[in-house]
């Protein structure tokens, strides 16, 4: 989780990436030992990343499709809100 966490910081400060929407797939989640979403928030400093890049979260079970599509569906209102942000300009 420390060098998931340091990748993804290092990936969203690189300047053609600001404001970049990031999703987090935290899959598996019908183990009984993987971690919570929030503690994967917490481990990944999710809210030190920059406030210019929008980001979700998701938890999935990819055995079953829980959840699969409501992080799909995110990230595309992600990509359309930045789309519609920048045509604004
Ligand atoms: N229980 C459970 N098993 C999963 C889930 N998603 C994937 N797996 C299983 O985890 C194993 C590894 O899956 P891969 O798709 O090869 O993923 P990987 O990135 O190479 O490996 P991991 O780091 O284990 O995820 C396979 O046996 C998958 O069936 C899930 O949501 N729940």
């Amino acid at each position: 989780m420390e060098e998931a966490k340091t990748e993804l910081h290092k990936i969203t400060r690189i300047s053609e990436n600001q404001g970049v929407p990031v999703l987090i797939v935290a899959n598996k989640q019908d183990l009984r030992n993987s971690l919570s979403p929030s503690e994967i928030e917490k481990l990944l400093a999710m809210g030190e990343l920059s406030s210019s890049a929008p980001w979700h979260l998701q938890p999935t079970c990819a055995i079953t499709g829980d959840g699969l599509k409501e992080g799909l569906e995110k990230l595309h209102d992600m990509i359309i809100k930045r789309l519609n942000v920048a045509t604004e300009k």
